[in-house]
Protein backbone atom coordinates (compact mmCIF):
# COMPACT_ATOMS: atom_id res chain seq x y z
CA UNK A 1 0.00 0.00 0.00
CA UNK A 2 0.96 3.90 -1.12
CA UNK A 3 2.32 5.38 2.20
CA UNK A 4 2.07 9.44 2.58
CA UNK A 5 3.68 11.58 5.08
CA UNK A 6 1.63 14.70 6.38
CA UNK A 7 4.26 16.94 7.97
CA UNK A 8 2.49 18.47 11.30
CA UNK A 9 3.36 20.95 14.39
CA UNK A 10 3.97 19.37 17.33
CA UNK A 11 1.28 20.79 19.75
CA UNK A 12 -1.48 18.66 21.04
CA UNK A 13 -3.78 20.38 18.89
CA UNK A 14 -2.00 20.30 15.44
CA UNK A 15 -1.41 16.50 16.02
CA UNK A 16 -5.65 16.02 16.58
CA UNK A 17 -5.92 17.91 13.88
CA UNK A 18 -3.60 16.52 11.37
CA UNK A 19 -4.72 13.44 12.46
CA UNK A 20 -8.32 13.25 11.77
CA UNK A 21 -7.71 15.18 8.53
CA UNK A 22 -4.75 12.57 7.46
CA UNK A 23 -7.35 9.76 8.59
CA UNK A 24 -10.19 11.46 6.67
CA UNK A 25 -7.31 11.58 3.36
CA UNK A 26 -6.23 7.94 3.98
CA UNK A 27 -9.86 6.84 3.82
CA UNK A 28 -10.59 8.29 0.70
CA UNK A 29 -7.73 7.19 -0.99
CA UNK A 30 -7.46 3.85 0.08
CA UNK A 31 -3.42 4.25 1.41
CA UNK A 32 -1.68 5.57 4.45
CA UNK A 33 -0.97 8.69 6.20
CA UNK A 34 1.81 8.82 8.70
CA UNK A 35 2.46 11.97 10.25
CA UNK A 36 5.73 13.60 11.10
CA UNK A 37 6.47 16.43 13.27
CA UNK A 38 8.17 19.74 12.03
CA UNK A 39 9.41 22.48 14.45
CA UNK A 40 8.35 25.40 13.43
CA UNK A 41 9.46 29.05 14.12
CA UNK A 42 6.44 29.90 15.55
CA UNK A 43 6.97 27.48 18.41
CA UNK A 44 10.64 28.12 19.40
CA UNK A 45 10.10 31.67 19.42
CA UNK A 46 8.93 33.72 22.50
CA UNK A 47 6.95 37.03 23.19
CA UNK A 48 3.54 38.52 21.73
CA UNK A 49 2.65 36.27 18.46
CA UNK A 50 1.34 39.80 17.07
CA UNK A 51 4.97 41.51 17.12
CA UNK A 52 5.85 38.25 15.19
CA UNK A 53 6.98 39.55 12.14
CA UNK A 54 3.09 38.88 10.48
CA UNK A 55 1.59 36.31 9.18
CA UNK A 56 2.43 32.42 8.59
CA UNK A 57 4.91 32.00 11.21
CA UNK A 58 3.26 28.34 11.96
CA UNK A 59 2.90 27.59 8.43
CA UNK A 60 6.30 28.97 6.85
CA UNK A 61 8.50 25.34 7.86
CA UNK A 62 5.44 22.86 6.85
CA UNK A 63 5.09 24.57 3.40
CA UNK A 64 9.05 24.75 2.95
CA UNK A 65 9.21 21.02 4.09
CA UNK A 66 6.30 20.03 1.62
CA UNK A 67 7.80 22.06 -1.23
CA UNK A 68 11.05 20.14 -0.98
CA UNK A 69 9.73 16.78 -0.93
CA UNK A 70 10.47 15.92 2.75
CA UNK A 71 6.66 15.50 3.51
CA UNK A 72 3.40 14.78 0.94
CA UNK A 73 0.80 16.83 2.94
CA UNK A 74 0.20 19.35 5.17
CA UNK A 75 -2.66 20.31 7.62
CA UNK A 76 -2.57 24.05 8.90
CA UNK A 77 -5.47 26.11 10.36
CA UNK A 78 -6.62 28.22 7.70
CA UNK A 79 -7.21 31.22 9.99
CA UNK A 80 -3.20 30.67 10.56
CA UNK A 81 -2.29 30.54 6.88
CA UNK A 82 -0.92 33.42 4.73
CA UNK A 83 -3.89 34.88 2.44
CA UNK A 84 -1.35 34.83 -0.11
CA UNK A 85 -0.65 31.87 -2.28
CA UNK A 86 2.70 29.98 -2.26
CA UNK A 87 4.49 29.13 -5.46
CA UNK A 88 4.04 25.62 -6.40
CA UNK A 89 1.80 24.40 -3.10
CA UNK A 90 -2.36 24.10 -3.66
CA UNK A 91 -4.50 23.97 -0.97
CA UNK A 92 -6.04 20.76 -2.46
CA UNK A 93 -8.84 20.61 0.28
CA UNK A 94 -11.02 22.31 2.69
CA UNK A 95 -12.87 19.97 5.03
CA UNK A 96 -16.19 20.92 6.75
CA UNK A 97 -15.71 23.35 8.94
CA UNK A 98 -15.96 22.93 12.93
CA UNK A 99 -17.75 25.48 15.35
CA UNK A 100 -16.78 28.77 13.79
CA UNK A 101 -17.58 30.53 17.28
CA UNK A 102 -14.73 32.04 19.56
CA UNK A 103 -15.56 30.71 22.65
CA UNK A 104 -15.25 32.28 26.49
CA UNK A 105 -13.55 30.25 29.19
CA UNK A 106 -14.01 31.58 32.60
CA UNK A 107 -14.14 30.71 36.22
CA UNK A 108 -17.46 29.94 37.90
CA UNK A 109 -19.13 29.70 34.94
CA UNK A 110 -19.03 32.92 34.75
CA UNK A 111 -20.25 35.02 30.74
CA UNK A 112 -18.97 37.48 28.84
CA UNK A 113 -22.11 39.55 30.38
CA UNK A 114 -21.46 38.38 33.70
CA UNK A 115 -17.95 38.86 34.27
CA UNK A 116 -17.40 41.40 37.48
CA UNK A 117 -16.20 45.09 36.32
CA UNK A 118 -12.43 44.73 36.11
CA UNK A 119 -12.24 41.03 35.30
CA UNK A 120 -8.56 40.50 33.63
CA UNK A 121 -9.51 38.23 29.80
CA UNK A 122 -6.65 36.83 28.15
CA UNK A 123 -6.20 36.47 24.39
CA UNK A 124 -3.29 37.35 22.36
CA UNK A 125 -5.64 38.36 19.46
CA UNK A 126 -6.30 42.10 18.41
CA UNK A 127 -9.36 41.43 17.01
CA UNK A 128 -10.98 39.55 19.73
CA UNK A 129 -9.30 41.94 22.27
CA UNK A 130 -10.79 44.57 19.95
CA UNK A 131 -14.46 43.31 20.19
CA UNK A 132 -14.46 42.11 23.77
CA UNK A 133 -13.25 45.76 24.84
CA UNK A 134 -16.26 47.22 22.50
CA UNK A 135 -18.36 44.92 24.20
CA UNK A 136 -17.15 44.96 28.07
CA UNK A 137 -15.05 48.88 27.86
CA UNK A 138 -14.77 47.85 31.73
CA UNK A 139 -12.77 44.65 31.43
CA UNK A 140 -8.99 44.35 31.55
CA UNK A 141 -7.20 42.70 28.40
CA UNK A 142 -4.25 40.61 29.08
CA UNK A 143 -1.88 40.02 26.39
CA UNK A 144 -1.11 35.72 26.22
CA UNK A 145 -0.03 33.33 24.07
CA UNK A 146 1.30 29.78 23.58
CA UNK A 147 -0.87 26.18 23.10
CA UNK A 148 -4.18 25.99 23.99
CA UNK A 149 -3.77 23.88 27.33
CA UNK A 150 -0.92 26.89 28.25
CA UNK A 151 -3.84 29.75 28.00
CA UNK A 152 -6.44 27.77 29.92
CA UNK A 153 -3.67 27.18 32.75
CA UNK A 154 -4.31 31.42 32.84
CA UNK A 155 -7.68 30.99 33.77
CA UNK A 156 -7.98 30.77 38.09
CA UNK A 157 -9.37 26.92 38.23
CA UNK A 158 -7.70 25.86 35.02
CA UNK A 159 -3.99 25.67 35.59
CA UNK A 160 -4.26 21.69 35.77
CA UNK A 161 -4.98 22.10 31.43
CA UNK A 162 -1.32 23.64 31.79
CA UNK A 163 1.82 21.50 30.97
CA UNK A 164 2.88 19.72 33.23
CA UNK A 165 6.30 20.85 35.01
CA UNK A 166 5.35 24.24 34.20
CA UNK A 167 4.13 26.77 36.97
CA UNK A 168 0.47 27.27 37.51
CA UNK A 169 -0.84 30.86 36.44
CA UNK A 170 -4.17 31.23 37.23
CA UNK A 171 -4.03 34.88 36.75
CA UNK A 172 -6.87 35.60 34.73
CA UNK A 173 -10.41 35.42 35.50
CA UNK A 174 -11.39 34.03 31.07
CA UNK A 175 -9.35 33.37 28.32
CA UNK A 176 -10.74 33.71 24.73
CA UNK A 177 -10.11 30.95 22.29
CA UNK A 178 -11.90 29.26 19.32
CA UNK A 179 -14.23 26.70 19.93
CA UNK A 180 -12.87 24.37 17.59
CA UNK A 181 -10.19 23.92 18.86
CA UNK A 182 -11.16 23.16 22.47
CA UNK A 183 -14.10 20.74 21.65
CA UNK A 184 -11.37 19.17 18.37
CA UNK A 185 -8.87 18.37 22.08
CA UNK A 186 -12.49 17.39 24.10
CA UNK A 187 -12.04 20.67 26.20
CA UNK A 188 -15.91 21.46 25.51
CA UNK A 189 -16.30 21.35 29.48
CA UNK A 190 -14.41 24.39 29.80
CA UNK A 191 -16.31 26.78 27.84
CA UNK A 192 -18.71 29.42 29.67
CA UNK A 193 -19.90 31.37 26.65
CA UNK A 194 -20.11 30.99 23.10
CA UNK A 195 -19.60 34.05 21.64
CA UNK A 196 -22.49 34.55 18.83
CA UNK A 197 -20.62 35.78 15.67
CA UNK A 198 -23.58 38.29 15.96
CA UNK A 199 -22.04 39.30 19.19
CA UNK A 200 -18.16 39.03 18.30
CA UNK A 201 -16.96 38.02 14.84
CA UNK A 202 -14.94 35.48 14.13
CA UNK A 203 -11.09 35.31 12.51
CA UNK A 204 -11.20 34.85 8.63
CA UNK A 205 -11.21 30.68 8.09
CA UNK A 206 -11.76 29.92 11.92
CA UNK A 207 -12.73 26.28 12.77
CA UNK A 208 -11.29 25.36 9.24
CA UNK A 209 -8.52 23.41 7.83
CA UNK A 210 -6.20 23.71 4.95
CA UNK A 211 -5.07 20.64 3.22
CA UNK A 212 -2.17 21.72 1.21
CA UNK A 213 -0.17 19.84 -1.38
CA UNK A 214 2.39 20.25 -4.10
CA UNK A 215 0.68 22.04 -7.24
CA UNK A 216 2.37 18.81 -8.99
CA UNK A 217 0.17 16.48 -7.70
CA UNK A 218 -2.44 18.51 -8.89
CA UNK A 219 -1.45 18.85 -12.22
CA UNK A 220 -0.54 15.14 -12.19
CA UNK A 221 -4.42 14.75 -10.98
CA UNK A 222 -1.87 11.63 -8.65
CA UNK A 223 -4.02 9.54 -6.24
CA UNK A 224 -2.98 12.03 -3.35
CA UNK A 225 -4.61 15.24 -4.99
CA UNK A 226 -7.92 13.16 -5.55
CA UNK A 227 -7.68 11.96 -2.54
CA UNK A 228 -7.40 15.51 -1.05
CA UNK A 229 -10.14 16.90 -3.23
CA UNK A 230 -12.55 14.41 -1.69
CA UNK A 231 -12.65 15.67 1.30
CA UNK A 232 -13.66 19.37 0.11
CA UNK A 233 -16.60 20.43 1.35
CA UNK A 234 -18.01 22.88 -0.90
CA UNK A 235 -20.17 25.35 1.19
CA UNK A 236 -17.08 25.56 3.52
CA UNK A 237 -14.79 26.78 1.01
CA UNK A 238 -17.19 29.03 0.02
CA UNK A 239 -17.85 30.63 3.27
CA UNK A 240 -13.89 30.74 3.65
CA UNK A 241 -12.54 32.34 0.15
CA UNK A 242 -15.09 34.66 0.82
CA UNK A 243 -13.82 35.71 4.02
CA UNK A 244 -10.13 35.60 2.78
CA UNK A 245 -10.73 37.70 0.02
CA UNK A 246 -11.97 40.16 1.73
CA UNK A 247 -9.25 39.84 4.41
CA UNK A 248 -6.72 39.85 1.97
CA UNK A 249 -8.21 42.94 0.01
CA UNK A 250 -7.75 45.10 3.31
CA UNK A 251 -4.50 43.79 3.00
CA UNK A 252 -4.46 42.57 6.83
CA UNK A 253 -3.29 39.57 8.69
CA UNK A 254 -4.69 37.40 11.67
CA UNK A 255 -3.23 40.18 13.78
CA UNK A 256 -5.31 42.66 12.11
CA UNK A 257 -8.61 43.78 14.61
CA UNK A 258 -10.90 42.37 11.17
CA UNK A 259 -13.50 39.67 11.42
CA UNK A 260 -15.80 38.03 9.06
CA UNK A 261 -18.58 35.23 8.91
CA UNK A 262 -19.23 33.75 5.64
CA UNK A 263 -22.15 31.26 5.53
CA UNK A 264 -24.39 29.32 2.94
CA UNK A 265 -28.52 30.84 4.18
CA UNK A 266 -31.26 29.44 1.54
CA UNK A 267 -28.77 29.39 -1.60
CA UNK A 268 -27.31 32.22 -1.16
CA UNK A 269 -23.42 33.01 0.09
CA UNK A 270 -23.80 35.47 2.66
CA UNK A 271 -20.56 37.44 4.67
CA UNK A 272 -20.99 39.60 7.35
CA UNK A 273 -17.86 41.57 8.12
CA UNK A 274 -15.91 44.01 11.17
CA UNK A 275 -13.23 46.51 11.77
CA UNK A 276 -12.48 47.50 14.74
CA UNK A 277 -10.34 50.09 15.97
CA UNK A 278 -8.01 47.99 18.38
CA UNK A 279 -9.04 50.12 21.56
CA UNK A 280 -12.41 48.59 20.29
CA UNK A 281 -13.50 52.56 20.50
CA UNK A 282 -15.09 52.03 17.77
CA UNK A 283 -16.43 49.35 15.46
CA UNK A 284 -17.80 49.34 11.42
CA UNK A 285 -19.88 46.44 10.92
CA UNK A 286 -21.06 45.51 6.46
CA UNK A 287 -22.78 43.00 5.11
CA UNK A 288 -23.49 41.60 1.72
CA UNK A 289 -24.52 38.20 -0.35
CA UNK A 290 -24.51 36.60 -3.41
CA UNK A 291 -26.60 33.66 -5.22
CA UNK A 292 -23.83 32.65 -7.89
CA UNK A 293 -22.10 29.61 -5.40
CA UNK A 294 -19.34 29.51 -6.97
CA UNK A 295 -15.15 30.15 -5.91
CA UNK A 296 -15.18 33.11 -8.31
CA UNK A 297 -18.03 35.01 -7.33
CA UNK A 298 -16.96 34.26 -3.37
CA UNK A 299 -13.93 35.50 -4.18
CA UNK A 300 -15.83 38.90 -5.79
CA UNK A 301 -17.89 39.05 -2.45
CA UNK A 302 -15.43 39.32 -0.16
CA UNK A 303 -13.46 41.76 -2.27
CA UNK A 304 -16.47 44.25 -2.92
CA UNK A 305 -17.26 44.29 0.72
CA UNK A 306 -13.55 44.93 1.25
CA UNK A 307 -13.81 47.70 -0.62
CA UNK A 308 -16.93 49.15 0.52
CA UNK A 309 -15.84 49.11 4.01
CA UNK A 310 -12.33 50.94 3.14
CA UNK A 311 -14.97 53.55 1.93
CA UNK A 312 -16.13 53.84 4.68
CA UNK A 313 -12.74 54.80 6.19
CA UNK A 314 -11.81 50.91 7.72
CA UNK A 315 -8.29 51.12 7.14
CA UNK A 316 -7.69 54.33 9.37
CA UNK A 317 -9.96 52.78 11.76
CA UNK A 318 -8.06 49.44 12.24
CA UNK A 319 -4.33 51.15 11.50
CA UNK A 320 -3.86 49.39 8.32
CA UNK A 321 -1.39 50.37 6.68
CA UNK A 322 -2.28 50.25 2.76
N1 LIG B 1 -4.14 31.36 16.49
C1 LIG B 1 -3.99 30.05 17.06
C2 LIG B 1 -5.00 29.10 16.52
N2 LIG B 1 -5.01 28.77 15.22
C3 LIG B 1 -6.03 27.88 15.01
C4 LIG B 1 -6.65 27.66 16.21
C5 LIG B 1 -7.76 26.71 16.38
C6 LIG B 1 -9.04 27.23 15.84
C7 LIG B 1 -9.32 27.00 14.40
O1 LIG B 1 -9.57 25.86 13.99
O2 LIG B 1 -9.39 27.99 13.66
C8 LIG B 1 -6.01 28.43 17.20
C9 LIG B 1 -6.31 28.49 18.61
C10 LIG B 1 -7.29 29.56 18.98
O3 LIG B 1 -7.42 30.58 18.30
O4 LIG B 1 -7.92 29.41 20.03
Amino acid sequence: MAKYLLGTRGSALALTQSGMAGQQVADAGGFEVDLEIVKTEGDILTGPLSQMGGTGVFAATLRTRLLEGDVDLAVHSLKDLPTLPTEGLTVAGIPQREDLRDALCARDGLTLETLPSGARVGTGSPRRAAQIRAARPDLEIVDIRGNVGTRLARVAGLESYGTEGKKPQGDCDAVVLAASGLKRLGFEEVITDYLDPSQILPAPGQGALALEIRTAEVEADSELARAVAAVDHLETRLAVTAERALLRRLEAGCAAPVGTYGRVIDGELVLDSLVAHPQGTETMRASASVAELTVEAAEQLGISLADSLLEQGAARLAGLTL
